[in-house]
């Protein structure tokens, strides 16, 4: 059976007239690495905050590690690790004190499970005297996820872990992560950085309270519908301008110092004619090139569908 089932999970907050969540069902299996991929305000903490029992929905159900978020919520706090997007640990304790709270809050002891949180607790260890809230945004983020292990949950939850954590951090996040997986802890993170997607096993893309696809990164890939081309030229912005102007374009987007264009269909794919027309147009050192889509692409095509 799957450790994490969404069935239809909608939600509403009082003081916002769009839904926060619409009809969201997923489901997560036992030892898997699920990334929730959307951008701010497309659901993400809310999700979490449901599956934590921080917060009821207004319909659907769903269940973690066999319980109801509803019914059981008692079973589930004992049996989760929740890091949330916030920094959320107490700044005027020292690393030590922290993780020694926790551990006494779930009944357990720091020895009890030390070989779970031995290799990230060991990388903040010559700062444990240091209080939380001096510690830097890469040591914070390993103190949270120590104290979310602490009682070794048998499902870990993590709200944009690595957001506004720097380049080297997130790399070595993500390492520990895969760790903790091959310790058997199912995982469910989210993050706005599309980049990131790659590294889990299957991704929900989110989007104001929407599913927009469920699948491993490459198959989303994979499904992507026509061919995506990049375009370069000098003038970039000029570029964007005329590539829209064109006739069959169906998507025109910058992406760094290119542009990303896709045709309205089979019959409108002519590169060869769009190259000729941007060269008319005063772009004549423009370049075509067919590239592969990556996951922000895909999210952009699916978002075109809405
Ligand atoms: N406590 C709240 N009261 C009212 N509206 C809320 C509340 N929390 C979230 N929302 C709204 O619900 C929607 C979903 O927010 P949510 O925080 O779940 O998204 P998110 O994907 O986690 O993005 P972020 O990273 O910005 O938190 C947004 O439109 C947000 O403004």
């Amino acid at each position: 059976m799957d450790t994490v089932i969404l069935e239809n999970i909608s939600k509403s907050y009082i003081t916002h007239t769009t839904p926060a969540l619409n009809d969201v069902s997923f489901s997560v299996g036992k030892g898997e690495l699920f990334g929730l991929i959307g951008p701010d305000g497309a659901g993400k903490s809310t999700i979490f905050r449901i599956l934590t029992t921080l917060l009821l929905p207004d319909s659907g159900k769903a269940t973690v590690a066999g319980y109801d978020v509803v019914k059981d919520y008692h079973e589930i706090r004992s049996c989760v690790g929740y890091m949330p997007g916030k920094f959320s640990l107490y700044q005027d304790l020292t690393i030590e004190e922290n993780l020694r709270f926790f551990a006494t809050l779930f009944g357990t002891t720091v020895a009890e499970n030390y070989a779970l949180i031995k290799d990230i607790y060991e990388q903040i260890a010559p700062f444990k005297d240091r209080r939380a809230g001096k510690l830097s945004g890469g040591m914070k983020q390993k103190l949270a996820l120590c104290c979310a292990l602490v009682h070794r949950p048998e499902v870990l939850f993590l709200d944009e872990p690595t957001t506004g954590v720097d380049a080297v951090s997130r790399q070595e996040f993500w390492e520990m992560l895969r760790r903790l997986k091959a310790q058997g802890i199912t995982i469910v993170v989210s993050t706005p950085y599309m980049d990131e997607a790659s590294l889990c096993e299957r991704i929900a893309l989110i989007q104001t309270g929407t599913i927009l696809s469920i699948d491993t990164p490459d198959n989303i890939i994979r499904a992507y519908p026509g061919k995506l081309y990049s375009l370069r030229a000098p003038k970039v912005y000029l570029l964007l301008h005329d590539v829209r102007l064109y006739e069959g374009i169906d998507q025109c987007y910058a992406a760094g110092e290119t542009l990303r264009v896709s045709f309205k269909d089979e019959r409108k794919d002519h590169p060869a004619l769009l190259r000729a027309y941007l060269q008319h147009k005063g772009h004549p050192q423009v370049s075509v090139d067919q590239i592969t889509p990556d996951i922000e692409d895909c999210f952009i095509e699916k978002l075109s569908d809405q």
